[in-house]
């Protein structure tokens, strides 16, 4: 039996692991394996994932629709000889990941027969300017999708869905639109019943030059972190930053760990899990554009957050 496939694409920050986490706590028995892809060295978000009921397999510091376009193909083959299979494969991908280069990696005849692509799922930000949508790679992310998903609309204003939808249209993308609260998607929608039937190869044209538009940085420190340090350094650093995320413990309640996100402009701090043994206690990654922050610019600014920093 054919084990579908299912790839989560969207831009840095969309809401992608929000989605996969919440197809994971509703997965009713079914065996989803997840493949996460977080391009930088350090893998947040295999740990920022919850209960994949098949396990999650991690694949970092590289991007999958380049450098570990090999590395994913030998990920799937090995999750096809698991005993039990699993019933279905999630595979998010980095937010600076061209799917199209995913998608044609997928059509490999063998990985088609075996691990067909059913669905690929965008997630978009509700509050995303339209303009935006005529970056080169938000284009790709949303003409291979067969789904749109609209997160964060409890951020926006009432009416950024119907402006996105109509931005989405202007696009003449072929996908369905949908709303995703808190990454909250039907199932069944993600998952159509699994039948055995044959997938159908999809075009995606010819591969674009890779492109190199963003660099990971990160931060690590066995020591904690103060939080109007932290405060204030993301406030420094917001102007550069397209993304960050991590997690670590605070000087003001040692021993409970945090994870940190900043998507958007917007910061937000969670209750976390304790890191595995050995295991920096602080470890934050930082994505920003090519060029733009230096690593002796960031651990200037992040050394001031730590206790006698
Ligand atoms: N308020 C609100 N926050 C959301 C929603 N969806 C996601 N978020 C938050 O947005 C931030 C980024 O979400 P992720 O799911 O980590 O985004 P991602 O697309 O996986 O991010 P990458 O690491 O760049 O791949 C997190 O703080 C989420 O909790 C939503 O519908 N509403």
């Amino acid at each position: 039996m054919p084990v579908p496939v299912l790839l989560v694409t969207g831009f840095l920050g969309a809401g992608k692991t929000t989605v996969v986490n919440h197809l994971l706590a509703h997965a009713d028995g079914r065996r989803i394996a997840a493949v996460v892809n977080d391009f930088g060295a350090i893998n947040i978000d295999a740990e920022l994932i919850a209960g994949a009921s098949d396990g999650v397999v991690s694949l970092a510091n590289g991007c999958i629709c380049c450098s570990l376009e090999g590395d994913l193909l030998r990920t799937l083959a090995t999750l096809l000889r698991r005993d039990p299979k699993p019933d279905y494969i999630v595979i998010e991908t980095s937010g600076v990941a061209d799917p199209a280069d995913i998608v044609r990696n997928l059509m490999d005849p063998v990985i088609l027969r075996e691990a067909p692509l059913e669905t690929v799922l965008c997630v978009i930000d509700a509050g995303t300017p339209p303009s935006a949508l005529d970056d080169a790679l938000l284009r790709s992310q949303l003409r291979v999708a067969d789904i749109v998903a609209l997160s964060k609309l409890d951020l926006a204003d009432a009416a950024a869905g119907t402006r996105m939808r109509e931005a989405i249209r202007a696009q003449r993308v072929p996908a369905v639109v949908v709303e995703a609260n808190h990454g909250e998607i039907p199932s069944a929608l993600l998952f159509p019943a699994n039948d055995g039937r044959a997938s159908t190869p999809r075009e995606v044209g010819p591969k674009r030059p890779a492109e190199e538009r963003f660099e990971t940085l990160s931060w690590t420190s066995d020591k904690p972190v103060s939080l109007p340090g932290l405060q204030q350094a993301i406030s420094r650093l917001a102007p550069k930053l397209a993304r960050a995320k991590g997690l670590f413990e605070t000087v003001e309640q040692p021993g409970r760990m945090m994870v940190f996100q900043f998507a958007a402009g917007r910061a937000t701090l969670a209750p976390g899990e304790a890191p595995p043994q050995g295991v920096p206690r602080t470890r934050i990654v930082f994505i920003a554009e090519l060029g733009v922050l230096s690593k002796a610019e960031l651990d200037g600014i992040m050394e001031g957050c730590v206790a006698g920093g």
